[in-house]
């Protein structure tokens, strides 16, 4: 590509027209990566500042550098103000706008994201239409799987990985949108025909600097959707309006607005709801008329799930009886209230709650069917949030009857800390808990102990196939060691 597409991104571009002629060979952001004839994005990070590898870039074979200060080097610098959103657009440039060619829809909240991808993901193929998912647990595209590092890629990544769908005949592409992702301009470069709104709770206040700002993230979302470079196609958002701060996320797009909720005024909604430990039934009702759906999930939440990718998927043109039959056939979702059965006469769900909300969501599920004791295995990760962790303490010590506080990716802290984080939550009369900080050591203990028709959650790591501590990731498998630890108290 020659610099000058590039540059047409670019207001006043014409101070650059003496680089119009370069050949752009790629755009890469990592110095280490750069070969000869490649564009070099400097990217001032959280640990470092891309703009400091401008000499590896260089000599490795950079043929122009975007930076956003002046940068003394061999190669031509283009100056612009803010490199991030050069990036997203020029990454977007470079792969030919790939979300102009596919139907997108961006799914965003603090809880339910992947379990919404995954519920559309399968609605989409029973219409036989082949789909792109990109979230937290992988990228698909088709039934071929891809690992991920992020639950929204980079921009780079994300419109190559877009592209990459397209040229593979993909019809749907459907991912999860982080309000990291948002706040770090990774999806600026993306024409998205559907925003779900899922709902929004404590979370990420590592990051965000308040609920507020964690919300304005959020909203983005729905900021950007329309900003249609080719097609005119209409735009929607699907917001759940049993949320207090959904008004706020309508309030921040002009386009079509298609709610859903149970106890509010809503477009769809669910009635007759029954919950049961088996699986949840109730009347989806439609503008296109209702049906009785009767699904394998658990819990009320899974029904908001339910309605939001039954919303997306009714604008998408999709009937009801397949939407039915789609949302009927659903086992579960990697990891989120997966049972774990070895034959034994107590339940074990391995899932992912990993936030005050959606631990409580779980925990108040597991209470409504507990007929003996419940007993919860849960820990906070390190480099996170640390004001979810006393609250996550709480819920657990008031849904539970016994609490098993534990590790869950410590990272670069010391794991005895973020017990502690959690346990200073706790009031000093209330005993239903303990501390066994090695993972393992705390899932066999709790399997040791259940009886009869108790119930153990552990909780916080789901699909997770590692615990990281310090930078490494060690291989850990939450649904494994369950395994093993009920084979051991088999023998
Ligand atoms: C805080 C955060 O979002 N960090 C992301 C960020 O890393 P970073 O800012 O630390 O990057 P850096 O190491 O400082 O490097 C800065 C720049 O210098 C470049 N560099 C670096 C070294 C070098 O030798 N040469 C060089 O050119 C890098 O390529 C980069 O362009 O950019 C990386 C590449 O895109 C991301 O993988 C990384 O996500 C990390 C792994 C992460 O944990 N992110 C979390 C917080 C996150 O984004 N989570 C959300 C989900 C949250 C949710 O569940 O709701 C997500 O979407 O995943
Ligand atoms: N709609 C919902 N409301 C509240 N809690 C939910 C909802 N859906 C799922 N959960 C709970 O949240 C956990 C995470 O669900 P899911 O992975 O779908 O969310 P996510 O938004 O993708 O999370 P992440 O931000 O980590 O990717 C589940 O294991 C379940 O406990
Ligand atoms: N996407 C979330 C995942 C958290 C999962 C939990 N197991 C942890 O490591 O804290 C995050 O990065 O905050
Ligand atoms: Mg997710």
């Amino acid at each position: 590509m020659r610099l000058k597409e590039l540059l047409s991104l670019l207001p006043f571009s014409e101070q650059f027209s003496k680089l119009y002629d370069i050949e752009i060979n790629a755009i890469k952001m990592d110095s280490r990566e750069i070969k000869k004839g490649d564009l070099f994005v400097c990217i001032n990070g959280f640990s470092v500042d891309g703009h400091d590898y401008v000499e590896e870039a260089v000599q490795n074979g950079a043929s122009v550098i975007v930076a956003e200060r002046e940068i003394n080097v061999s190669a031509p610098v283009l100056k612009v103000p803010d490199t991030v959103r050069f990036l997203a657009m020029a990454a977007a440039k470079y792969y030919q706008h790939p979300t102009n060619y596919v139907p997108l829809i961006g799914v965003t909240g603090t809880n339910g994201k992947t379990s919404v991808t995954y519920l559309l993901e399968t609605i989409f193929n029973h219409n036989h239409q082949k789909t792109g998912v990109i979230g937290t647990i992988q990228m698909k595209i088709g039934s071929n799987t891809y690992p991920v590092e992020n639950t929204t890629p980079d921009a780079l990544f994300l419109q190559k990985t877009i592209r990459q769908m397209v040229d593979q005949g993909v019809e749907q592409v459907i991912m999860e949108v982080s309000s990291h992702a948002l706040d770090l301009g990774r999806v600026y470069g993306c024409d998205y025909n559907i925003a779900i709104f899922t709902n929004l709770t404590q979370d990420h206040l590592d990051y965000h600097e308040s609920m507020d700002d964690y919300l304005r993230a959020k909203s983005l979302l729905f900021a950007q959707l329309g900003n249609s470079y080719h097609t005119n196609n209409k735009k929607f958002a699907i917001i759940n309006v049993d949320d207090s701060v959904s008004w706020r996320i309508s309030r921040s797009t002009a386009q079509a607005i298609i709610t859903y909720g149970i106890k509010g005024e809503a477009i769809i909604t669910a009635k007759d709801i029954q919950l049961t430990p088996m699986g949840t039934r109730f009347l989806l009702c439609t503008p296109y008329g209702n049906a009785d759906i009767k699904s394998n999930l658990i819990g009320n939440f899974n029904v908001y799930n339910m309605l939001a990718a039954s919303a997306a998927a009714i604008i998408s043109g999709i009937s009801l009886p397949i939407i039915k039959e789609a949302l009927q056939s659903i086992q579960g979702v990697h990891g989120r209230f997966e049972p774990i059965v070895n034959g034994q006469s107590f339940s074990v769900i391995v899932d992912y709650a990993h936030t005050p909300d959606s631990l409580e969501n779980v925990l108040a599920t597991i209470q409504d069917f507990a007929k003996k004791k419940v007993f919860v295995v849960v820990g906070c990760g390190g480099d996170r949030d640390r004001s979810k962790r006393p609250l996550m303490a709480q819920i657990a010590v008031k849904y539970a009857d016994q609490a098993i506080f534990t590790s869950d990716n410590p990272r670069t802290e010391n794991p005895q800390t973020i017990l502690n984080d959690m346990t200073a939550g706790i009031e000093g009369s209330t005993t239903n808990f303990q501390v066994i900080s090695d993972r393992r050591e705390a899932i066999h203990y709790a399997i040791k102990q259940a009886q009869k028709d108790d119930i153990i959650l552990i909780a916080g790591k789901g699909h997770e196939t590692y615990q990281q501590i310090g930078h490494i990731k060690h291989h850990f498998d939450d649904r494994e060691v369950a395994l093993e630890a009920l084979q051991a108290k088999e023998n």
